[in-house]
């Protein structure tokens, strides 16, 4: 039995179809790690270097929404003995925003979906029944989350508002006897011009070919024939008119999350229409309208995950900095053997006497050529570019380990000149393999100048002297 699961095995790994992989992960999983060849182990890595660590997302374009109003009713109170009774429409609800919030449990942005809209309002209706706010959408986003706005947003119903301060413009509700439904036209009105004094008036600039624009804003009784009628703009209420001017002079956004709980307004919601009550006045008793609740705003946003750390460990792969990070933190990425281990960035916090803390930033491994996209590439590099101070890890039981250093450093240069200027430190892991890692050492220290600290990462020794070494490289970047 065992050897025919062994046989399987094999002839999974030696087919490097896509197709067969996620059969192969499938069944490796249920297989005793003894079982394991060494052919599957590099059939694994072939798969996770495909992969380049797609089950990490730090990068992500979202469309966000603010949820819209709801609209106000035309009704009237009518019973037995009042049949033609007050206005008693209501108004409609507002929408709900979008919030986002920094995050420092949220690890990816895996998890925030490409489309984000708050509820909308609900509608007002008879009886003066207010329609319920929606509520607002609060989204966890990880800390270290840039965000920029790649799209400006089109509403398209705006295009014909002009907020020009002092004119003033009226909009003529007309019946067409023909139809059914009355219908609102909007018109410039030439003859009323700055008398109102009216600082926030616009001017709607009537457009009869497109259809699609009668009744954005207003409702009206149904079946009910209004004759000319006019109602000037001044009278909308100012939250409406104050959100339609922040809908079309809306500044893009471009925030950086950096601080834990950090809550930013990103859509507002649309403003809830107001009844027909609203409309009654002496002169006109009986309004037979209302007006619609107002869209919510939207946004097209690219999110980029940059982590944030005090210390990025930056090394090849197989170098020992996840089994670093777990002897001096809390955090436990995986550890093994073979190239490429860690696939995701990992942040773990050691923390020190008086509450004081200092974060340490494990990213998967860099090779020579990740500028060209080897290995896993160098995009993971951008969650390192945020760390003040620079650890590279090297293991000195390796063969010229100061070749890896120099690689490194040319690496991240070509991913972005100046880095590699920043406080560095460097860790010369697996000491405790002597035979190798002694005259590695002797060689380092007689020919260069730059200074290495030796370390066993897995028995935790030295460690404690890197971090007190890195402590006082960040307390003084502090100060
Ligand atoms: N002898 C010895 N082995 C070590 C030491 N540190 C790490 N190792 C071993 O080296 C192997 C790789 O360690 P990892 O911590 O996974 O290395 P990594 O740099 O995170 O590797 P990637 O995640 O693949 O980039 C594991 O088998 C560790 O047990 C050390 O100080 N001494
Ligand atoms: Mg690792």
């Amino acid at each position: 039995m065992l050897s025919i699961l062994l046989n399987s095995a094999r002839n999974a790994s030696d087919n490097s179809s896509l197709k067969l992989v996620p059969f192969k992960e499938f069944f490796l999983k249920r297989i005793p790690c003894f079982l394991y060849s060494t052919d599957v182990k590099r059939n694994d890595l072939r798969w996770k270097l495909r992969a380049k660590g797609s089950n990490f997302v730090d990068h992500r374009r979202v469309i966000v929404s603010g949820g819209s109003g709801g609209n106000g009713c035309v009704s009237f109170l009518k019973d037995l003995r009042n049949p033609k009774g007050k206005p008693n429409g209501g108004n409609g609800g507002m929408g709900g925003k979008v919030y986002f919030v920094a995050d420092e449990n949220e690890k990816s942005l895996n998890s925030i979906p490409s489309k984000i809209s708050a509820k909308s309002g609900e509608n007002g209706k008879g009886k003066d029944q207010h329609g319920p706010n929606a509520k607002d959408l609060i989204i966890k986003i990880p800390l270290g989350t840039v965000l920029r706005e790649i799209d400006a947003p089109k509403y398209q119903f705006l295009d014909d508002f002009e907020f020009e301060p002092g004119s003033t413009t009226k909009i003529k509700l007309k019946e067409d006897p023909s139809d059914d439904y009355a219908v609102d036209e909007l018109l410039e009105d030439e003859e009323v011009s700055e008398e109102s004094g009216i600082d926030r008036l616009f001017k709607i600039v009537k457009k009869e070919e497109d259809e699609s624009k009668k009744n954005m804003f207003f409702k009206f009784y149904p079946s009910k024939v209004i004759y000319e009628q006019s109602l000037s703009l001044e009278r909308l209420p100012e939250d409406y008119v104050d959100y339609l001017h922040h809908l079309k002079y809306q500044e893009a956004i471009e925030y950086d999350f950096s601080t834990n709980g950090e809550k930013v307004l990103i859509c507002s919601s649309g403003i809830g229409g107001k009844g027909n009550p609203y409309f009654g006045s002496a002169a006109n008793k009986y309004p037979y309208i209302a007006l619609n609740g107002l869209p919510g705003q939207t946004r097209v946003l690219e999110l980029e995950l940059k982590t944030i750390a005090d210390v990025g460990l930056v090394g090849m792969p197989n170098a020992g900095k996840s089994t670093f990070i777990t002897s001096v933190s809390n955090a436990h990425p995986r550890i093994a053997p073979y190239p490429f281990t860690t696939l995701n960035p990992y942040i773990g916090t050691v923390e020190f006497d008086r509450a004081q803390k200092m974060t340490i930033a494990d990213i998967p491994g860099i090779i020579k050529g990740a500028h060209l996209n080897k290995g896993l590439g160098h995009s993971f590099l951008k969650h390192i570019e945020r760390s003040k101070i620079l650890a590279y890890v090297i293991d000195l039981s390796k063969e010229n380990p100061w070749e890896d250093l120099r690689d490194l450093k040319s690496e991240l240069e070509l991913y972005k000149t100046g880095l590699t200027n920043r406080p560095s430190v460097v860790i010369a892991n697996k000491a405790d393999l002597h035979e190798t890692a002694r005259p590695n050492y002797e060689k380092w220290i007689s020919n260069t100048n730059i200074p290495i600290i030796p370390v066993s990462a897995k028995e935790a020794k030295n460690v404690k002297k890197v971090i007190a070494m890195l402590k006082k490289l960040v307390d003084s970047l502090k100060q």
